[in-house]
């Protein structure tokens, strides 16, 4: 059955950055619970970007974590990648899932409901939905979607939604509470002082229990979440996600 990780560390292979220690680090703190997207700047050469690819694939397979590539799909094949991840100028999801096969994981952008439910049509596993808050990682992104924009895709979509752009373990919870599954972050990680802090500190926002429902607040009941609301879809481990 799919299986997915809830934290997803991105690469940040930007000049002066170490992504190769920073998934040392966050390896060593999350073992197999986390996916690691190997994402390269567009202009590193693919050798560049396979040396990096292997060197993380080794790392995540000794202690079980999940190894993707983003956007460079032979470079998934090449280095026995679980799968790969590609967004709106990247193949299109219905040709990655033909590269890919059957049974990787395949991930897709998506901001809107429309957008998500097309790429799980063609073969999305995941979706990668955001930005959702700003973010200095990337330049030319449209306006954050904050967790309502979440929201809308994750109740429109039967897949797990991972949300991306400008996590920090503050505003995960909120995510959570909208329907996200996990979340994908390069900045929390790879800009943090202490990278292994960093990734405990994303881990245990993502596993804290839940705030109660608000009929559990008190005397006076509020509404009771619906079924399907994103109240229920944090259970859907059940679901084998
Ligand atoms: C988990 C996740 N979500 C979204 C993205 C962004 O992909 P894309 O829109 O193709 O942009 P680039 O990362 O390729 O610049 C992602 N990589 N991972
Ligand atoms: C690649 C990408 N796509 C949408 S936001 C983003 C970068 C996220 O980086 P950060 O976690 O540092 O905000
Ligand atoms: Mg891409």
């Amino acid at each position: 059955m799919f299986s997915i990780g809830r934290l997803h560390l991105i690469t940040d292979s930007r000049p002066g950055r170490e992504p190769l220690a920073v998934v040392e680090a966050a390896l060593s703190v999350a073992g197999p619970e986390l996916v690691v997207q190997v994402r390269v700047e567009d202009d590193v050469d693919d050798r560049t970007a396979y040396e990096l690819a292997v060197a993380v694939a080794a790392r995540c397979a000794a202690v079980g974590a999940s190894c993707l590539v983003n956007d460079r799909l032979h470079l998934a094949l090449a280095i026995g990648a679980a799968g790969g991840h590609v967004g709106a100028r990247d193949l299109p999801v219905h040709a990655a899932r033909r590269v890919l096969g059957p049974t990787a994981v395949l991930g897709a952008t998506a901001r809107d409901p429309e957008t998500g439910a097309a790429a799980v049509a063609a073969g999305a596993s995941y979706l990668g939905v955001g930005p959702c808050h700003a973010t200095s990682t990337k330049n030319g992104l449209p306006t954050p979607i904050g967790p309502e924009g979440v929201r809308r895709v994750a109740s429109a979509v039967p897949v797990p939604v991972i949300a991306i752009g400008g996590v920090t373990p503050d505003r995960i919870p909120a995510l959570l509470a909208a329907g996200a599954y996990g979340v994908a972050v390069v900045g929390a990680v790879s800009s943090a002082a202490d990278p292994a802090r960093a990734t405990a500190d994303l881990l245990a926002a993502l596993t804290a229990p839940p705030p109660p429902a608000p009929r559990d607040r008190g005397p006076f009941p509020g509404p009771t979440p619906r079924e399907g609301s994103p109240v229920y879809r944090r259970g859907a481990g059940a679901a084998g996600w």
